[in-house]
């Protein structure tokens, strides 16, 4: 591979990851932009800087920390990536998505990406929680696969299907959960489509994207999801609407990444509690989960 993330270096450090804990995690999330907190809620933790992790790459952007983060969640052992990477750092987009050929290499199972997203369909508010249920791959159309290169069948096929990228047992679960811990009223299931960023959309994007049929935008998650389904990884994701996607020329509002981390403090908390007791109820054993449902 010519950015040099082959199945040798994915496997030096997870052998070097699993020589520093005991801990064998079966889940693994991904912490959005302002959403770090999710990964201080784990318990017994065991935490590296990525600067130490061999070949990892390093986190540039505000509100990602750049830490993972090895621990429990409900006794369940779990590993966090507090920060993540963008195409817009300039990494190549193989090397954004590598941790997710270290995580299966982990024997991880299931990951559960985050991110922060501007609203696109009416209905959303600020604040609200988008569980995604399929994906619109913008940089993909312009030929940025994160599989483009060689394919080392160690990890998955040539031409994986994606037409059921985020798994609808997981998304199920999270709507039951949703609904127990009363997130009714701000929880919706939608279409995330990626840019590469780092400037937000015009307003005409905005309208054109709408159009399109995506509910919500943003600068991650779906290059994640397609390396993580291609190494046979159970997808679960979700957007915290942390602004309104500008639609009117006679509107005042200015997308910003203060807004995004602020939001991102409003619902940390009950975002970690909707991820925990999603792990808490995964069965992992039979590769099916939906085992003892929320609160049992
Ligand atoms: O990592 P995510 O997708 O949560 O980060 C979003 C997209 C940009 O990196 C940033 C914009 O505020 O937040
Ligand atoms: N656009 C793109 N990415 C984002 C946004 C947005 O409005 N908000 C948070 N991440």
């Amino acid at each position: 591979n010519k950015n040099g993330y082959d199945y040798e270096k994915c496997k030096e450090t997870a052998d070097w990851l699993l020589a520093q804990t005991t801990l064998r995690p079966l889940v693994a999330v991904v912490c959005g932009s302002g959403l770090g907190g999710l990964g201080d809620s784990l318990k017994d933790a065991v935490a590296f800087n990525y600067q130490d992790i061999p070949n990892f790459p390093q986190s540039t952007v505000h509100g990602h920390a750049g830490r993972l983060v090895f621990g429990k969640l409900k006794g369940r052992p779990c590993v966090c990536m507090q920060g993540r990477f963008h195409l817009y750092e300039g990494y190549p987009i193989q090397k954004i998505t590598a941790p997710m050929r270290i995580f299966k290499l982990l024997g991880v199972k299931t990951v559960i990406l985050t991110n922060a997203a501007g609203g696109l369909n009416e209905k959303y508010k600020v604040g609200d929680v988008m569980i995604i249920k399929d994906h619109i791959n913008m940089p993909g159309f312009a030929g940025c696969n994160p599989l483009m290169g060689p394919n080392d069948e160690r990890f998955g096929t040539r031409f994986p299907c994606m037409s059921d990228a985020y798994d609808r047992e997981l998304r199920q679960l999270a709507r039951h959960v949703g609904d127990e811990l009363g997130f009714g009223d701000f929880m919706h299931e939608g279409v995330y489509c990626v840019l590469g960023g780092p400037s937000f959309e015009t307003i005409a994007e905005c309208r054109m994207l709408r159009r399109l049929g995506a509910d919500a935008v943003g600068m991650s998650t779906v290059h994640e999801a397609i390396v993580a389904r291609h190494c046979g990884l159970r997808v679960f994701a979700l957007s915290l609407i942390t602004n309104q996607a500008v639609m009117d020329y006679d509107s005042e509002e200015k997308a910003n990444h203060q807004e995004v981390l602020q939001t991102g403090k409003v619902r940390s908390e009950q975002l970690a509690s909707l991820v925990s007791t999603m792990v808490m109820s995964m069965k992992h054993d039979s590769g099916d989960m939906l085992d003892g449902m929320c609160g049992q």
